[in-house]
């Protein structure tokens, strides 16, 4: 299937069309021929200005070393799982033998049960044997001491003839009525597994499903995962990152069934944890976590359905739990009592809610947002400002380096600059800006990189376009920029801001009309650039940003010069509530940054001479 959004020109086409290229066909019902005649008829028949959006992106060896790395985590994450369900089965096969089941002679022995013969000589006459339900033979039942009769033997044989006894009676004519005989007997070696044993045995049991669930979830995690390109691969690790952020209130229910619930409950709590994930377990019913705190913790509760319906009070249950730290599990809160006032006031408040709602399903929804953000404290997100027409825009990156490049153009003259080229990907690039009908006039970079080679002299080779850096880098290149420069291609601006801190040359660029800032190392997503080496300053850095970028309007995309954890880009608004390090007081800023530990860049060594060189030095021929 392939997904358009008409209102937004733009359509998601899967496998379907990829970036100069399509799908295999050759497995699964794949067809060259369908596809061709789909992609013809269907997609290259919307209008030519439509963005298309691929599932996947093939063009770096390194996705491929990503791939081959998630096969292998996938294979060790399946083995690892083949032998817990083994281990499962095995103590599953224990506990169902250790129900009572026909204690024929062949079952007793094929469990796994060693007997043994034994001669008795029934002396004092006091014992009584009794048949028992569905099973064959007599059992003894109780004997006295000393006459080395025992419960449970059975009774084979009775002054030398074999009992084969339907009834008391008929066993009673045997022994007489002395009840002094010889008897032969057989006698289980093993003792019937302890209660408390088969307690422990049905709890490991029930570790080992919740392991197995988990791991079926890994699995299949990393199934999905391993069907994307690296670009999407990150942003599902960061996906899945922001799913367990606190504000994140979506349940996530796993439902095993145990047939044989503890007889009683467990005395101790049962908790499970995989990262912030819990499940905790009191007398068979899982803890839920209520109230607004719950938004606030990222303790993320599992429910797992047991049957079983008791009522505990958990205070007595888990005292420990009641005075933990609020950020690891909002104690306070934990209630198993379903009907507790708390909830049904939730209840109540929720229906009021229903009440009022609009009836027209969009209102309901935006109705709903509002509630949702409300609820849980959060402003809404600043409506975005779309690019206007004649812009183009093209985020490109560079897998070795996780660099972000900026391909930006006037598309009514063609002008066209890059932002952050990297020499590797400089071919790649410049064959772009080829396609496309524009003329490259500038390439530009935020600041003197350590970590990569700079693609803006080869570039220049390549294209005739001219290389820029700022003044303060040290650097060679064409022109030299200091803040209050404008940099222009066709109709478009670009203002320059000076925002030293993570190098004295860092740069930001901003484009006004289009609401936006090119951050460079400045503001990374979530993150900012190090301050440990180059001329690093924590403190320029700190102020440079809340003085210049978060002074932007809140709407204004951040575009940084990477990101190691997939995300393509983030706003001013996003970075002034939720950047980590840049939210915090200068203090507590540069502790941070002081103890980032970071290990130099692999490339530090070649970048830097490179760089000062505008990296037309040492490029390779080919
Ligand atoms: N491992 C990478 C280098 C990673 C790194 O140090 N990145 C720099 C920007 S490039 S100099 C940085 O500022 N990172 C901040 C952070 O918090 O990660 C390599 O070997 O190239």
């Amino acid at each position: 299937m392939s997904y358009v959004i008409k209102d937004q020109g733009c359509v998601f086409t899967g496998d379907t069309l990829l970036i100069r290229g399509c799908g295999r066909t050759d497995f699964q019902e794949g067809s060259p021929k369908n596809l061709y005649e789909n992609v013809h008829s269907k997609i290259f028949t919307l209008p030519d200005n439509y963005r298309i959006y691929p599932a996947h992106d093939y063009n770096n060896i390194d996705i491929r070393i990503r791939q081959a790395e998630l096969e292998y985590a996938l294979g060790r994450e399946e083995l690892q799982m083949l032998s817990i369900v083994e281990e499962a089965r095995a103590l599953q096969s224990r506990l169902e033998k250790s129900k009572p089941e026909a204690q024929t002679l062949y079952n007793i022995i094929s469990s796994g049960v060693s007997l043994s013969l034994h001669a008795v000589h029934a002396t004092s006459g006091r014992w009584a044997a009794q048949q028992r339900a569905d099973q064959p033979g007599f059992y003894v039942e109780w004997a006295l001491e000393g006459d080395g009769l025992y419960k449970g033997d059975r009774i084979l044989e009775i002054n030398g003839r074999l009992v084969t006894s339907k009834t008391k009676e008929e066993l009673q004519k045997h022994v007489g009525n002395s009840g002094k005989c010889q008897m032969v007997v057989l006698r289980k070696k093993s003792l019937p597994i302890p209660q408390k044993q088969l307690d422990q045995e049905k709890e490991n049991n029930m570790r080992l499903q919740h392991r197995i669930s988990y791991l079926e979830e890994q699995v299949k995690e990393l199934q999905t995962v391993k069907e994307q390109p690296h670009h999407q691969q990150q942003q599902h690790q960061q996906h899945q990152q922001l799913h367990q952020t606190p504000t994140n209130q979506s349940q996530h229910v796993t439902s095993i069934s145990i047939s044989s619930p503890p007889s009683t409950p467990p005395e101790k709590p049962l908790i499970f944890q995989r990262g912030n994930y819990i499940t905790t377990l009191v007398g068979g019913k899982p803890i839920e976590l209520m109230g607004d705190d719950s938004a606030q913790t990222p303790a993320h509760v599992t429910k797992t359905l047991i049957k079983e319906n008791t009522h505990i009070d958990l205070r007595e249950r888990l005292p420990h739990m009641y005075s933990m730290p609020s950020k690891s599990l909002s104690a306070s809160k934990i209630s198993i009592n379903s009907d507790s006032a708390y909830m049904q006031h939730h209840r109540r408040e929720k229906e009021r809610h229903r009440e009022r709602r609009p009836r027209d399903p969009l209102q309901q929804q935006q109705q709903l947002h509002r509630e949702h953000l409300m609820s849980n404290g959060l402003s809404s997100l600043p409506e975005r400002q779309p690019f206007t027409s004649d812009f183009f825009f093209r985020q490109l990156f560079d897998e070795e380096s996780s660099t972000y490049s900026y391909l930006l153009a006037d598309l009514k003259t063609g002008e066209a600059v890059i932002i952050d080229p990297v020499l590797e990907q400089a071919k790649r690039d410049a064959q772009l800006v080829k396609e496309l009908g524009f003329k490259l006039k500038y390439a530009i970079n935020t600041h003197m990189h350590a970590d990569h080679i700079t693609g803006s002299g080869w570039l220049r080779e390549l294209t005739g376009c001219k290389s820029m850096i700022a003044t303060a880098s040290g650097a060679k290149a064409d022109l030299y920029l200091r803040e209050g420069d404008r940099i222009e291609f066709g109709s478009h601006v670009i203002d320059v801001l000076a925002t030293p801190g993570h190098t004295n040359g860092c740069m930001s660029y901003v484009i006004k009309e289009q609401a936006c800032v090119f951050t460079g190392d400045t503001v990374l997503i979530r993150g900012c650039g190090r301050t440990d080496f180059q001329e690093g300053s924590s403190e320029f850095l700190y102020e440079n940003v809340h003085t210049k970028i978060f002074t932007l309007p809140e709407n204004y995309r951040i575009y940084p010069a990477h990101d190691y954890k997939g995300q393509l880009e983030s706003s001013v608004w996003e970075e002034k509530r939720y950047n980590p390090r840049l939210t915090k007081d200068l203090e507590e800023f540069i502790q941070i940054m002081d103890n980032l530990n970071l290990s130099y860049p692999n490339k530090i060594d070649v970048s830097l001479p490179a760089n000062r060189e505008c990296g037309v030095y040492d490029i390779p021929k080919e």
